[in-house]
């Protein structure tokens, strides 16, 4: 009962906006009027119209009355629409406004009014033409339109021509609006033989019996070939009979029976309403209650770095580039149909339209003669510009304009982004704010040689976050080896960052604590998946808004999911210290984590391939090379070369998977940062950082000296698992025995001290060590004894 209420008033509360139903009443009856006046009007205004046209300059004259069956108002408005209008085929109007005003009158959905109305619309047209062609010597059948559209149209395509229009025009009316098709008429002409129906096939008796129907039902479930029809041709009248008979008993039933259509789509789930409830009650859940009085950082905490936000254009640098480039090409016998600069921040865009006949590859082969015939730095050639068919030659400013991180968060692109986490990296060629979302990155690489300006990037990213993003929406793990790059986020230690439970500073710079933290995340990552799965939603967009809905219940564990952005300042010191220890949960997280809200930042100085190795390369799409020293280097960055040529400074190449595109990183400068952080860090704040679950580590050595006692119960599956299948990988045993993936690693390291596979070997599977079951079976047996 109380269900029956409760979802009652939900529905009462979805009442769709709009007219209301005793509006709709009113304007419908009000246009149907309109429509019987109208129609009156012109049916009148055909016999009086000579005698009231006089009067139509005399309207506000109430000694004069008209002959017109609505007097002056008919007159007026026949006037209107018939004579200056569209003669006869203005009767389409009324029509069109009575039918409005029926669909209104009865509540019918407005679906297919429009069309209606552009049909009818079509037809008034095309009719007062037609009368206006037909009917030259009676103008009134076409109105002023038709009689001036047809002087208009004879002009230019003659009287055949416009005769020909109408045709056309008659023809798509007949077939867009009336179905009209050759095989139909011919149906219809064949049909008027006989007196059934036209749309049943009909088979012409050539002995004289006359023309046989074929039953619809028969004609499906038995279609018989006609040979077989002419055989049973005596049976054909009971047949019908009983078909017939059979119709005419069951109509009426079904007919009799009423049949009340429930609509049954709107109603609302249980959990619904009750979350509509809460909803009603508490409003949607809000996350940043905790912290309400946070104030997001202004613009002032930033510098402009002496950039006024233009740039300015050095009339006789462009000319002097572009003669060097000229010439430079004529020297190689290549000319140039047209040239285009385009100046940007750092450097400016030449491009090129090589005269026809040019192979691109020859210019691509004289980059370095190019760039020394300008005499400068960082010249990259772009042979072709992706999609747009021309040369591209970039060279650097002689002075280059600072991109300032206050410019690009104050511009309309960052403010107004509606992007999960919008990260605003400064400016592109063409001068125009670039921001992407490093949600649908998914991950970022970073690699640039040092002083080229990958900690001013990491801190553009950053405070692009802290400018955009609630302290309750995204909290940050900074790693930092270096010791010294990211210690001033220290002070929003409390706000944004998260740690694990046990340690005291937030920032890690230790080897272990980052094997720790990475292995938490993935504890984290497993967490989240479990949430999302129970939420049944497909990521932590859409679980979010569940959430905040008050759709989850707490109580069920559920909670609001803040983003996690795990950055790390120098990957090259981790790797070659800790390994594959931090290369596969790295390579576990990047693989898995987009979904659930865990996003990685990753710089390295040296983007050598023992660092960035083809795990960590595949899983990060996102990368962004600032100036390397080489152009191997470029290459294992960015799959090509071109970031060796770049002049530094915070000069990039970012690429998402396919185009490259180059980038002036905006400058923040540590002051800057030092300000924003303290701004933040003396609000309010929550009272610990955000704590990530704990993970107990192995550090007693590699893990697997476990006993016989402590293996899983699932180990000798396992086991023969790994042996049928030859092939020692914990996913096999994860799937096989639908294991989460703890717990098939636990196994597989303890596989591997009884073993039974060999080494972690990285990407590769575990060797297996033993060939057959048999062999299992009695290494097994032989441990218990011994
Ligand atoms: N976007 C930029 N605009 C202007 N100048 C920049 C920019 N980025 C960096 N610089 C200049 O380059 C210097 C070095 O930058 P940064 O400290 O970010 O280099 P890095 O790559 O982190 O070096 P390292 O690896 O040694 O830490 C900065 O102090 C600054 O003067």
């Amino acid at each position: 009962m109380a269900k029956t209420k409760r979802k009652t008033s939900a529905s009462r509360k979805r009442k769709p906006r709009g007219i209301s139903r005793q509006n709709k009443i009113i304007l419908g009856s009000l246009l149907i009027l309109l429509s019987l006046a109208l129609f009156f009007s012109f049916v009148s205004f055909f016999f009086t119209w000579q005698e009231d046209q006089s009067l139509l300059t005399e309207f506000a004259n109430r000694d004069k009355s008209a002959e017109n069956l609505l007097n002056k108002f008919g007159a007026a408005i026949s006037h209107f629409f018939m004579y200056k209008g569209f003669g006869l085929a203005s009767f389409i109007l009324p029509g069109l406004i009575c039918i409005s005003g029926i669909y209104l009158f009865l509540g019918i959905k407005a679906k297919g009014l429009l069309s209606k109305w552009i049909w009818g619309l079509v037809l008034l047209i095309w009719f007062s033409i037609a009368f206006g062609f037909f009917a030259v010597q009676k103008p009134l059948l076409g109105g002023q339109v038709g009689y001036e559209m047809n002087l208009f149209l004879q002009d230019y395509a003659g009287k055949i021509g416009v005769l020909l229009l109408l045709l056309l025009g008659l023809v798509i009316i007949l077939v867009r609006l009336f179905d009209f098709s050759p095989e139909r008429v011919a149906k219809g002409f064949s049909g008027l033989g006989s007196l059934v129906p036209s749309r049943s096939p009909v088979v012409e008796d050539p002995q004289g019996y006359g023309s046989l129907e074929l039953d619809p039902i028969m004609d499906k479930e038995e279609a018989p070939a006609t040979a077989d029809l002419y055989t049973h041709k005596k049976d054909i009248p009971v047949v019908e009979e009983e078909t017939e008979a059979e119709i005419q008993v069951v109509t009426p039933e079904v007919a009799e029976i009423e049949m009340e259509v429930a609509p049954g789509t709107i109603e609302p789930e249980e959990t619904d309403a009750l979350a509509d409830k809460l909803v009603e009650d508490f409003g949607e859940f809000d996350p940043t209650l905790e912290l309400p009085k946070y104030k997001f950082p202004h613009l002032d905490l930033l510098d402009s770095h002496g950039a006024s936000g233009g740039i300015t254009i050095n009339q006789e640098e462009l000319e002097e580039n572009k003669n060097k480039i000229v010439n430079t090409l004529k020297n190689y016998k290549i000319g140039i149909a047209q040239i285009k600069a385009t100046i940007g921040p750092t450097v400016t865009l030449y491009e090129i339209v090589p005269e026809a006949g040019v192979r691109i590859s020859k210019i691509k082969n004289l980059e370095d003669d190019i760039a020394l015939s300008l005499a400068a730095l960082g010249i990259r050639i772009i042979a072709p510009i992706p999609g747009k068919g021309t040369i591209g030659i970039e060279v650097p400013n002689k002075k280059p304009t600072v991109v300032s991180m206050r410019s690009v968060i104050a511009s309309k692109k960052f403010q107004n982004a509606e992007m999960q986490l919008p990260i605003a990296f400064g400016k592109t060629i063409s001068n125009e704010t670039f921001v992407v979302d490093l949600a649908k990155m998914p991950h970022l690489l970073m690699a640039g040689a040092t002083g080229q300006g990958k900690s001013v990037g990491l801190n553009a990213i950053l405070s692009s976050l802290l400018y955009k993003k609630h302290p309750a929406e995204v909290k940050f793990i900074l790693v930092d080896p270096k010791k010294v790059e990211l210690t001033l986020y220290n002070k929003i230690e409390r706000h944004f960052l998260a740690k694990l439970p046990d340690s005291e500073e937030a920032i890690i710079t230790d080897n272990t604590k980052v094997i720790h933290t990475l292995n938490s995340l993935c504890i984290e990552m497993d967490n989240r998946y479990e949430l999302l799965k129970a939420a049944m939603v497909r990521n932590i967009k859409e679980y979010n808004e569940k959430f905040k809905g008050r759709k989850l219940n707490p109580n069920d564990g559920h909670r609001f999911l803040p983003y996690i952005v795990l950055v790390i300042d120098e990957f090259a010191d981790l790797i070659m210290s800790a390994g594959k220890e931090v290369e596969t949960p790295i390579a576990r997280l990047a693989q898995l984590a987009r979904a659930i809200g865990i996003h990685l930042v990753i710089a390295t100085q040296r983007p050598s391939v023992n660092v960035i190795t083809g795990l960590i390369k595949a899983n990060f799409p996102a990368r962004i090379a600032f100036r390397v020293t080489s152009k191997i280097d470029s290459r294992t960055i960015l799959d090509t070369a071109g970031a060796d040529q770049l002049i530094g400074r915070g000069d990039m190449l970012y690429t998402q998977g396919n185009e490259i595109i180059r980038l002036q990183c905006a400058f923040v400068d540590t002051p800057e940062v030092a300000k924003i952080t303290e701004y933040i860090g003396s609000q309010r704040a929550y009272p610990d950082a955000h704590l990530l679950p704990e993970y107990i580590g192995e550090d007693s050595g590699t893990g697997i000296d476990y006993s016989i006692e402590e293996r899983d119960a699932l180990f000798r599956d396992a086991a023969e698992v790994i042996v049928i299948a030859q092939q020692g990988s914990a996913s096999l045993i994860q799937r096989k025995l639908k294991l989460g993936y703890n717990r098939a690693g636990r196994i597989i390291d303890q596989l591997e001290a009884a073993g039974i596979v060999g080494p972690f070997e990285g990407s590769k599977a575990r060797q297996v060590l033993v060939s057959d079951l048999a062999a299992l079976n009695e290494l097994l047996n032989n441990e218990t004894q011994g």
